[in-house]
């Protein structure tokens, strides 16, 4: 049995990880496994266990409850907890504010890892893009193409106010902000790490940093 062919994709919030991961498998035929999506369903049953996000005992011994599913094809995305559909749940405000929390405890991170390293050695399909904030440098340091998605912080706040427009501009660039802080505690997802290929998406339009990714991903292999 083949291995499908690792794409690794990392960077900060609103960088356009998730978005561009997807196309960028769609485009290839490729499986696409939104890591973030993981942490953010596992804060979400914190939260409705009414567990203390920061009480790392607790959230730890939720992990034995932690029934997730996650769709890799990228036109049947869906984040399932006990079999009940949680996609859009996990992108509540509610959530997000406390997703670092959860993110910052070590065997979170270790069961994590595992689990996001079988998911993609199952997939059936020729490739996989795995996004996140540890996959070049954790989850597959190995892996044979290797990308950080940057964006300056302008550009970001800007795509993500744009998507939540009922929250004020200002309010998701600050959380923002502090959730990337938090997060960059725990692992360096602003700086490549050594063989990693930035892609900086400030001055490009969504479809010219799909066919940037596109372009690292062919000089790196035959794919596509
Ligand atoms: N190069 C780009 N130019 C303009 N908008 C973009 C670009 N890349 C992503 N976006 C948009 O920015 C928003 C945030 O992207 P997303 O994929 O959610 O980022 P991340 O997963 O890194 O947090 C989405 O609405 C997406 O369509
Ligand atoms: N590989 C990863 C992916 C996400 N995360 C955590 O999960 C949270 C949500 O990730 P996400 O990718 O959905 O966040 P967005 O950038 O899409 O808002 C991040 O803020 C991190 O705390 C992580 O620690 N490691």
């Amino acid at each position: 049995m083949t291995l499908p062919l690792f794409v690794a994709v990392d960077g900060p919030a609103g960088s356009g990880k998730s978005s561009v991961s997807r196309t960028v498998a769609r485009r290839l035929r490729f499986a696409y496994l939104d890591t973030g999506a993981a942490y953010r369903a596992l804060a979400w049953l914190v939260l409705e266990s009414g567990i203390d996000s920061r009480d790392a005992a607790a959230v730890i011994t939720a992990l034995a409850d932690f029934d997730f599913e996650v769709g890799t094809h990228p036109d049947e995305y869906y984040v399932r907890i006990g079999g009940s559909d949680v996609t859009e749940a996990i992108r509540e405000p509610r959530v997000s504010a406390v997703v670092s929390d959860i993110a910052r405890i070590p065997e979170v991170r270790q069961y994590l890892v595992e689990l996001f390293r079988s998911i993609a050695a199952a997939s059936d399909r020729p490739g996989i893009v795995v996004e996140g904030r540890d996959i070049t440098t954790v989850v597959a340091p190995g892996a044979p193409v290797r990308i950080l998605l940057t964006a300056s912080e302008e550009a970001r706040m800007a795509r993500r106010s744009a998507e939540l427009q009922d929250h004020a501009a200002e309010t998701v660039g600050e959380l923002l902000k502090k959730r990337d802080q938090a997060d960059s505690r725990v692992v360096d997802f602003m700086n490549a790490a050594d063989g990693v290929t930035t892609v900086d998406s400030t001055e490009f339009d969504f479809d010219e940093t799909v066919d940037a990714v596109i372009d690292v991903i062919r000089a790196t292999t035959n794919a596509g």
